[in-house]
């Protein structure tokens, strides 16, 4: 489709010399790139799809280059990129040195709040309106939130505070009826409430008389904006939560529709207090695959040469574990946050609806409430992303290991996770969790040991404990006989014995592992030994101090910080038992790891087969032979 609008505007800037209609046009323009390029590249598709009129809305009335517009997640801003100056890049987007899936304030000046996490944009916006009041500037600051993400606690902490703050943010709440799967809970009921009540058509039509008013300005708009708080007041008698905060709600309007978004966009630059916008708009509008299905469509995947039927991901590798042992065990019920087409839960659900929990966009009670279950007799599976881990550390260790609870942590997408980029990557949970008292943490290699894992777990352990596992496909078996048993409990396993160089590893590294020591006796003769730790707390260190006595040059290879890693705590322990051992810890440095494909990022921060030859050659150029 060629992009005669798109191609005759630079950047937002130009949108003033479009016409309604062809705005309009426009708008179907980049929807068509957004399409082309999502489906190519993968991304956030539906999100994005649903905002474009309220994007280009948001910059036909507010100035990027001075107005702070903050979006939530940030999944739905590609048609804010595409205005902003990375039309002619947006075909590199999650690409390695591409532009980011969401908004970044080192690609671009008119990002102005990283994000990619729920729930942070009003928080941060009351940030950018408190220090505009305190240096005595004058541009607006607009919060973009969905209806999803408002029901995040931050959000709502957020809300609590903005009348007390006395100053003034600009909230579009995105209401598309849907998280990633259908949004949960009752303020998911009090939106749609807030969009049905024939109340509020009065309060539109005070809206749209107050809106006459806006090209004369001065008394006349302060007047018409007095009759309009009064009429909003009264028109919105049935409890409004907004209201009961002390925020002016104005809405539902339409979000498809440019000329009602940008005249009450342009009503609420010049309002003089707080306003939450009300719009309701279709994910995946435009596109009827994505209209039909947005939880599908939600995020797509890059095109990739599709993978045998036989291997199966970990999430549903897991997820149908932890289902047979439902199975058996009444007690076991399954959480998530938000996430249950991510961790693989749609069957559980299906199977199992009594005992299935979506708790929305809510990690710190998603963990707590796991607690509370497990202290009432039950055996909580809370599925959880590393990187949305992070929501929950204090409920991890306060409400749930230091009690002992027996509630096991599903960790899905820990390590590296490619295009969703730094605010995804899962790298903080070993360094942070490691150091909970009382914790179990189990990294295993393929599927036949994740089983014993979680089955080892919930029947025998009343211990609180964490799976962890990668984004991505499973083995089945890896370096394992057909019909071997697994290793001991808590025990380290080595996969091949050998002499002078011990390669150690766990989870996800250890079939990178396996053909760097086929490298290494094939380039240098030399048999390397090489472990799986399979327990990150507690270390098998009697099977581990053995090795360090008999090898020379230990290197130990994990997706996780190097920083707190558990490289970092076996060199002390290696140096014991060992002083003269040479350690090599490969890991991720002190650094953010940028968006792009998963293999991009290990070669980046040198976790791959090169390295581990490369250290084993720098080695041997100084070890006495
Ligand atoms: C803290 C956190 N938990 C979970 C997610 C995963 N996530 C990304 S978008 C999304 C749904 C957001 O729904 P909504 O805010 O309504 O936006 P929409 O996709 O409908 O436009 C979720 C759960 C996240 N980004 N951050
Ligand atoms: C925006 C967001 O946080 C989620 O959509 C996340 O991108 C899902 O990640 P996966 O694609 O790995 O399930
Ligand atoms: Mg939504």
């Amino acid at each position: 489709m060629s992009h005669s609008y798109l191609d005759m505007i630079n950047d937002y800037r130009d949108l003033y010399r479009l016409k309604l209609e062809e705005k309009n046009r426009l708008c179907g323009e980049i929807r068509q790139m957004i399409i082309g390029v999502a489906t190519e590249n993968g991304g956030h598709l539906a999100s994005s799809l649903g905002a474009v009129e309220l994007v280009v809305a948001l910059l036909s009335v507010f100035d990027p280059m001075k107005d702070k517009i903050v979006f939530d997640v940030g999944h739905q801003a590609y048609a804010y990129k595409i205005l902003t100056g990375r039309k002619d890049r947006f075909h590199t987007l999650r690409q390695w040195g591409g532009i980011s899936g969401f908004p970044k304030r080192e690609e671009s000046p008119y990002d102005h709040f990283d994000t990619g996490h729920a729930g942070t944009s009003i928080s941060a916006a009351m940030g950018y309106a408190k220090a505009r009041d305190l240096l005595h500037q004058s541009h607006n600051v607009i919060a973009v939130v969905g209806d999803a993400s408002i029901s995040n606690g931050m959000s709502l902490e957020a809300l609590n505070q903005i009348e007390e703050l006395k100053t003034k943010v600009i909230i579009v709440l995105n209401d598309n009826k849907m998280s990633i799967n259908f949004p949960i809970g009752g303020l998911a009921k009090h939106l749609s409430h807030l969009s049905t009540n024939p109340s509020y058509r009065k309060m539109k039509d005070a809206l749209r008389s107050a809106c006459k008013n806006l090209p004369l300005g001065g008394s006349l708009i302060e007047e018409s904006l007095k009759k309009l708080k009064y009429q909003i007041k009264t028109a919105l008698q049935p409890i409004n939560m907004f209201e009961a905060l002390g925020i002016n709600y104005w809405g539902p309007f339409n979000g498809h529709n440019l000329e009602e978004l940008e005249e009450v966009f342009k009503l609420a630059k010049a309002f003089d207090e707080s306003v939450l916008i009300h719009v309701i708009t279709k994910k995946g509008k435009g596109y009827a695959p994505a209209e039909e299905n947005p939880t599908k469509y939600h995020g797509v995947s890059p095109k990739r040469p599709r993978p045998d039927a036989e291997i199966v991901s970990w999430s549903k590798a897991c997820a149908e574990c932890v289902e047979r042992i439902a199975e058996k065990d009444k007690r076991v019920v399954c959480l998530t946050a938000a996430m249950e087409e991510g961790c693989g839960l749609s069957r559980f659900k299906k199977r199992f609806p009594d005992r299935f929990f979506d708790v929305g966009i809510a990690e710190e009670h998603m963990l707590t409430y796991a607690a509370g279950l497990a202290a009432g007799g039950m055996r909580p599976v809370a599925f959880i992303y590393s990187t949305f881990l992070q929501r929950a550390g204090d409920q991890l260790y306060h409400d749930i290991a230091m009690q002992k609870l027996p509630v096991v942590i599903s960790l899905d997408r820990s390590g590296l996770v490619g295009e969703d980029g730094e605010t995804h990557q899962g790298l903080l949970d070993i360094p942070w969790f490691k150091s909970v008292p009382g914790l179990i943490i189990a990294s295993p290699r393929d599927v036949a040991d994740m089983e014993f894992m979680f089955s080892n777990l919930i029947k025998n352990c009343d211990m609180p404990a964490i799976v962890r596992y990668p984004k991505g496909d499973a083995p089945k078996r890896l370096a394992r006989d057909v019909d071997a048993p697994c290793a001991p409990w808590l025990k380290a396993e080595v996969l091949r014995h050998g002499r002078e160089v011990l390669l150690i590893g766990h989870g996800g590294v250890i079939s990178m592992l396996i053909e760097s020591c086929n490298k290494i006796a094939d380039i240098y003769n030399i048999d390397p030994t090489l472990v799986d730790l399979r327990f990150l707390k507690p270390l098998d260190l009697e099977t581990l101090n053995k090795l360090f006595v008999d090898h020379s040059l230990v290197i130990m290879a994990e997706e996780s910080y190097a920083i707190g890693g558990i490289g970092e705590q076996l060199l002390g322990l290696a140096q014991r038992v060992n002083k003269h051992i040479r350690w090599e810890h490969m890991a991720v440095p002190d650094l953010y790891v940028p968006h792009g494909a998963k293999d991009e990022q290990l070669r980046y921060v040198g976790i791959c087969c090169d390295e581990v030859v490369k250290k084993v050659s720098e080695y041997l150029e100084t070890a006495p032979r």
